[in-house]
């Protein structure tokens, strides 16, 4: 609970709202955190890094210009990088790079983003993964004691995506046994990585590898870019900021580009390949794709992270929603809370339910990514592909799901959702930019769609498949699958419309092929339906984990708990199956008359969520320093907010403003 929670004269209608609740909402916080330990340590985690009160700003961030902003950033990641590493980690040990709670507390001190968050977000992950023990033990504790600062640079002006594509070149001299990093062209400049700008004096560069005139592919490399002491980019290093975005200003999204720049051969992270001193390449792991190991990591994250910023958002667009009143639908009747509209609930309900959706998603893949890194630590990859897919899909549609829905809550909240002091704004346009990097949406739905349609010719041929996919047997008979609106019966109904797409896919794949048309091009031409078709299959996990997961982590929880859960994931489901009633129609034996009676089912759930609204987000257990909304506070004071947020403008320095004396006058008196 806040620090101001206690004393604050709360809002009456948030304080009715409060006690029409019927649920323990401790034990629904224990459920969203993954675990009482899970939130105790939360809590103390907040406790450490917040109450010294070093997050709160005098000037609101997004009041200042672009310079201070960054400046007032760089400041505030020195303090919390100093709690992380001398507290935060004591408590979490490196668990805590794929467990939300740090970016989670981070957002008290940045309204935006930390320059630092790519250096405990990518550049320290990379090193454990792609680094030998002696280069791990070499590297490792000076970027945790943050005596070098990191970034990852892998995009480039010219290719984002198609990492195979990647122009910069580091070519092994033997004669020196050092690496030459090059950028040949312009667009082989690096762009885009976070901290790199102006802050990281380290950066991990993936290159194309040359060694006795071969090349070998991407690979990564740890770069020295800048001297520390007078932190001069190195002579041969060409470094700057790539100009202002959409969001993430405080990010320090940089440039860097190299002019036959030298870094020793030991630089080259060789867990999973080694350059020896006399340029022999040789490759070690035993998956051509276990350089690309971060990228995978980060997309498991960001399933958590999408659920956690949700879940702020929903929180605010509630709350909010509980306060404000808003027109007159009966004659003499007094203007009800907007939260009362249906409208309204459609628009929020499903927030509240995708965040919880999300997060035991997010949960269960994070399990299962630990358990596929012990079976690579025992060498055995087979099941990397798997979590390639799954990893990819679910990245692809919590991203962008969240922030479509992000964008939901701002609609929800009217015009004070527009206001920067609301904070949905700066959500959205950080949630919105989780869509595209790390892997676009298209793109990564695509990488699942191909694991999909070979699985699928794996199962025509009478082959067994992964877990995630073995829906695809039962679905193979091409019977229509018979609708029930049980949980289990819409979950199956989605696995059947999955597996449909995905057989209709394989068959018209098939079918261009015998135009005389390449694997390649038919594959292209089918690419509309498999997109489509991996979305169907993740829809399915996601369905089938919430409902199976919430149904064991409620197993032991109270009564009225276990109803509210099961409202909301019985919400989840149905919202889902009428939005996706045409694919239903298409692939199941549901009727209108089905449908009519889900719609139905669906209203009904929104009344009886509605009195458990506040109780619910209150449940997500965001303090007031984390939300930094003035419309989602825990007290409701909305109208008192806004104007005190106002009247922290700059241009509310004084009445009258230097610009009327210099044009506004004189134009007024024909002088200009
Ligand atoms: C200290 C205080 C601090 C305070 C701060 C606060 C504390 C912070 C605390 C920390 C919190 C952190 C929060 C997170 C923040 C993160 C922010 C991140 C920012 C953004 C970073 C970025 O944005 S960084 C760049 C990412 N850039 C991509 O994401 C490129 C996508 N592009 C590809 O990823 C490839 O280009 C693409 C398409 C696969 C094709 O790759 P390709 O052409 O080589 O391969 P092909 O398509 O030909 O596929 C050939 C076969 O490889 C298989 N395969 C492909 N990939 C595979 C894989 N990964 N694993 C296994 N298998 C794989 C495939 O399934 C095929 O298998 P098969 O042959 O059996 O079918
Ligand atoms: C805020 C932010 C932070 C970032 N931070 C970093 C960082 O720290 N380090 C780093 O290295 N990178 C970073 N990136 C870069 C990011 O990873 C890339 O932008 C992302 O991977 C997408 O690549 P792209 O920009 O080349 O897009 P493109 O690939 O050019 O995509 C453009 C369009 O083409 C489509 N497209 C591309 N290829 C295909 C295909 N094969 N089939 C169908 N459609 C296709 C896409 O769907 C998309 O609609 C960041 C980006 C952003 C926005």
């Amino acid at each position: 609970m806040s620090t101001d929670k206690m004393s604050v004269k709360v809002n009456v209608d948030l304080q009715k709202e409060r006690q029409k609740c019927n649920f323990n909402i401790q034990e629904v916080t224990f459920i969203f955190d993954g675990g009482k330990e899970q939130t105790l340590q939360r809590k103390k985690i907040e406790d450490i890094a917040l109450n010294s009160g070093a997050s709160i700003d005098s000037i609101p961030e997004e009041c200042l210009g672009l310079k201070e902003r960054y400046d007032n950033a760089v400041r505030k990641s020195c303090i919390y990088s100093r709690i992380v590493k001398n507290e935060i980690l004591e408590i979490t040990g490196l668990e805590a790079l794929g467990n939300p709670v740090l970016r989670r507390t981070a957002d008290a001190f940045f309204k935006e983003i930390s320059p630092f968050m790519l250096h405990l977000g990518m550049f320290v992950p990379t090193i454990i993964g792609q680094c030998t023990e002696e280069q791990q033990a070499k590297w490792l504790p000076r970027a945790l004691e943050m005596q070098i600062i990191g970034a990852y640079a892998q995009t480039e002006l010219g290719h984002g995506t198609f990492i195979r594509g990647l122009e910069t070149t580091a070519t092994y001299d033997p004669e020196t046994e050092e690496f030459v990093l090059h950028s040949p062209t312009l667009t082989s400049y690096k762009w885009w990585a976070g901290g790199l700008g102006n802050t990281a004096n380290h950066c991990i560069v993936v290159a194309q590898l040359y060694t006795k005139g071969q090349c070998h592919g991407t690979h990564p490399f740890i770069v020295p870019i800048r001297d520390m002491e007078t932190h001069e980019p190195f002579p041969g290093v060409k470094v700057g900021d790539v100009g202002v975005r959409m969001g993430f200003n405080t990010a320090d999204n940089g440039f860097l580009s190299f002019n036959h720049y030298r870094i020793p051969r030991e630089n080259m992270m060789m867990k999973n390949a080694k350059v020896l001193k006399d340029g022999t390449y040789v490759k070690v792991a035993r998956h051509e794709k276990l350089t690309y190991g971060t990228m995978v990591f980060v997309r498991v994250t960001l399933v958590k992270e999408a659920a956690i910023n949700l879940a702020k958002a929903a929180t605010i667009a509630v709350r909010y929603s509980a306060v404000r009143r808003q027109s007159q639908p009966k004659p003499d009747a007094p203007e009800p809370q907007i939260i009362d509209y249906p409208t309204q609930q459609h628009k929020l309900f499903i927030c509240i339910a995708t965040a919880h959706a999300l997060q035991i998603t997010g949960d269960w893949l994070w399990r299962t990514f630990k358990d596929v890194l012990a079976d690579m630590r025992g060498g055995n990859t087979d099941s990397l592909p798997e979590l390639h897919a799954l990893s990819s899909c679910l990245k692809a549609i919590s991203t962008s799901d969240s922030a479509a829905y992000i964008e939901q809550c701002r609609f929800a909240c009217g015009g004070h959702g527009y206001m920067l002091s609301s904070n949905l704004p700066l959500i959205y346009s950080f949630v919105t930019a989780t869509r595209t990097y790390e892997g676009d949406y298209t793109v990564l739905l695509l990488q699942t769609a191909r694991f999909l349609v070979k699985a699928w010719e794996q199962v025509e041929a009478g082959k067994s498949v992964t877990p995630t996919v073995s829906y695809l047997t039962l679905a193979a008979t091409k019977e229509k699958v018979l609708w029930n609106d049980f949980a289990e019966g819409i979950i199956r109904s989605f696995q059947a419309v999955a597996a449909r797409k995905i057989s209709a896919c394989a068959e018209t794949i098939k079918r261009h092929m015998k135009t005389g048309i390449c694997y390649e091009d038919a594959w292209q031409l089918t690419t509309v339906r498999l997109v489509s078709a991996a979305e169907s299959h993740c829809r399915s996990v996601i369905c089938q984990t919430y409902w199976n997961e919430i149904t064991r982590l409620t197993a032991s929880c109270s009564t009225n708990v276990k109803i509210v859960m099961e409202q909301l994931a019985t919400l989840y489901l149905i919202y889902w199956a009428l939005e996706r009633s045409g694919d239903l129609l298409r692939y199941s034996t549901i009727s209108e008359k089905d449908l009519n009676r889900l719609q139905e089912r669906y209203e009904e759930l929104l009344a009886l969520i509605r009195p458990n609204a506040v109780g619910l987000v209150d449940a997500f257990d965001f303090r007031d320093e984390i939300l930094r909304s003035t419309l989602g506070a825990y007290d409701g004071r909305v109208y008192e907010r806004l104007m005190e947020e106002a009247l922290k403008s700059p241009l509310n320095d004084g009445p009258v403003q230097a610009s009327f004396h210099k044009y506004i006058k004189p134009l007024t008196k024909g002088k200009l």
